[in-house]
């Protein structure tokens, strides 16, 4: 079957450092659709749009219109953009990342811009408010969790930030309180799935599970109707069998 014709998407939430973007990267790559991480978006607007304290609302706007028109050319050069930056103005875009994801009317642009080009399926989708508030009708809900101290030793190692501790972890704690209640919220609505003692190779074997069971429930109408054809055309061989014995 070819999900990806269905709109069939995949969303994923969950705290910082719970592991949305290397385990949705990895079940993207797995499935062969598109990954699309939220928290890039919020990092790319805030490095090239928030600039001397202000927040370029028309740039945004005409940086949401060509992403739409041009959405693979976009989704590259934001990946890019950012992998130019060092450990330190990773930090730095974080915290800008972070105050303008506290402004409704931008996270509306980059949630239209995520809806608009993931309307026809194939996508994976990763954010702390991926199952909520971006996708809410996506096939596959999942909110990953991890401890705190899982989480910070993970983004120090990933950062290279051993000599920035305090910062990543003050950091940290600051996106657990800003993000606590939607994460909360995706809880009721999604799978969870605790990653803290699970390796990066068995967190996706789990959701490519739970894909695969939800792909399955969705042909289930098929699957019982080829089963009742099994128990019919097996029934039917048995009382042939049967007749051919007695006579
Ligand atoms: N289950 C895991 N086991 C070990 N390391 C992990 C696991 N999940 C994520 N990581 C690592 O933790 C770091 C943070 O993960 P990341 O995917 O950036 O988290 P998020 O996108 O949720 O903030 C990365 O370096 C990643 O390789
Ligand atoms: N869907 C999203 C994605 C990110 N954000 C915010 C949260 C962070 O402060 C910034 C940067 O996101 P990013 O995913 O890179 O941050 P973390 O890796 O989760 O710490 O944007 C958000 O509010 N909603």
């Amino acid at each position: 079957m070819n999900i990806k014709k269905k709109g069939f998407n995949i969303a994923l939430d969950g705290l910082s450092g719970v592991g949305k973007s290397s385990i949705g990267c990895q079940v993207a790559k797995r499935l062969n659709f598109t990954f699309i991480d939220s928290g890039l978006f919020y990092r790319y607007i805030a490095d090239r749009f928030y600039l001397d304290d202000t927040i370029q609302l028309n740039e945004i706007h005409l940086f949401k219109n060509k992403m739409i028109g041009s959405p693979s050319y976009y989704l590259q050069e934001i990946e890019f953009y950012l992998q130019e930056k060092t450990p330190q103005e990773e930090l730095q875009i974080g915290q800008k990342a972070s105050e303008i994801s506290k402004v409704p009317e931008i996270r509306n642009i980059i949630n239209e811009i995520i809806q608009t080009i993931t309307k026809n399926g194939g996508y994976v989708v990763v954010g702390r408010d991926a199952t909520i508030k971006i996708l809410p009708n996506a096939r596959v809900k999942l909110v990953l969790e991890a401890d705190f101290e899982m989480r910070l030793y993970r983004r120090v190692k990933q950062l290279n930030a051993e000599e920035f501790v305090a910062k990543v972890f003050s950091d940290l704690l600051k996106r657990d309180v800003d993000s606590f209640d939607l994460v909360l919220e995706a809880k009721k609505v999604a799978t969870i799935i605790n990653t803290s003692n699970l390796s990066i190779k068995q967190v996706v074997a789990r959701i490519l599970s739970r894909i695969s069971w939800v792909k399955y429930s969705d042909n289930n109408i098929l699957h019982f109707i080829i089963f009742i054809l099994f128990v019919f055309v097996y029934t039917l061989r048995a009382h042939f069998l049967e007749k051919i014995e007695s006579n």
